[in-house]
């Protein structure tokens, strides 16, 4: 569904401010994998992220999504197979466009249709039943400008955007970081469910190591542009905060430091 294969990416090489950002990369998800993505600052999460959804190129490896090599696909042609969620709320929605015009953007682009505004009844239905499963009563506010809503809101909206459609890959890039104790619950109840419904194979990048262990089927775990620990389906029920510091402590010699992710 999804590879990842000997992606290496390196910014400015050959300049003092050379870095490597990812290092020899290899993944591979199964069709209705939900891999979660942990890993401290300047890990390399957002490049991988990036190189996924046609942001960036390799300079090294290739891409993969559904057997097609999609390495030198643009980002606007891949995003027919890629739902995205990132951290900023208001990221992913048009302020100044309603509700019902927001996701008829997101379901004629990902429908593969020309970008149409008219909704027709059918559609308006299928867009209502869809917002009821959010359990936040903007089935009856279709006609409301998307900037007036909450935080929560527009998240919630985000996520149902990306994954309505049912693209090939979600991307979650700490979609509930940026939100207060209480929506992020919200938030992440509704990306399991969402996820479950639409049987979505999901990658997603957290700070938050409970919620990387308590979403999802496996778990991997980067450093320094490398993926340094999978944890597969069978032991990933088992897995604990102090399971993940004491691998990285064997792995890297030396102790995990993200106060971030330990608060989180
Ligand atoms: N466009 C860029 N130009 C130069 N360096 C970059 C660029 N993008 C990322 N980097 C560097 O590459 C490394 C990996 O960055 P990346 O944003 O992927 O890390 P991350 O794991 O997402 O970190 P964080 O958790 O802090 O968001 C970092 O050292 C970063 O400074």
């Amino acid at each position: 569904m999804l590879k990842l294969e000997g992606i290496n990416k390196i910014f400015n090489e050959g300049t003092p401010d050379e870095k490597v950002a990812l290092n020899n990369i290899n993944l591979h998800l199964k069709p209705g994998d939900f891999v979660t993505v942990i890993g401290s600052n300047g890990a390399g999460k957002s490049t991988m992220m990036n190189m996924i959804s046609g942001v960036l190129k390799p300079d090294v490896g290739k891409v993969w999504i559904d057997g097609k090599d999609v390495t030198h696909l643009p980002e606007y042609k891949r995003s027919h197979y890629i739902g995205r969620v990132f951290q900023d709320p208001m990221a992913g929605t048009a302020p100044s466009m309603t509700i019902e015009e927001n996701l008829a953007i997101a379901y004629a682009r990902n429908a593969n249709r020309s970008l149409r505004l008219g909704v027709n009844r059918q559609r308006r239905d299928f867009f209502r039943t869809s917002l009821e499963k959010l359990h936040l009563n903007l089935e009856n506010r279709l006609n409301a400008k998307v900037g007036l809503l909450s935080g929560g809101e527009r998240q919630a909206l985000s996520l149902l955007m990306a994954t309505f459609t049912q693209p090939a890959i979600l991307l979650l890039d700490e979609h509930t970081a940026a939100l207060d104790p209480s929506r992020a619950e919200l938030i992440t109840n509704l990306t399991k469910q969402l996820v479950e419904e639409n049987h979505l194979t999901t990658l997603m990048v957290t700070h938050n190591m409970q919620q990387a262990i308590d979403l999802g089927n496996r778990l991997i775990m980067m450093d320094k542009g490398q993926i340094i620990l999978e944890v597969d389906e069978v032991q990933k029920p088992n897995l604990t905060i102090p399971d993940l510091m004491a691998e990285f402590e064997r792995i890297r010699g030396e102790k995990m430091n993200s106060d971030r992710a330990l608060l989180g």
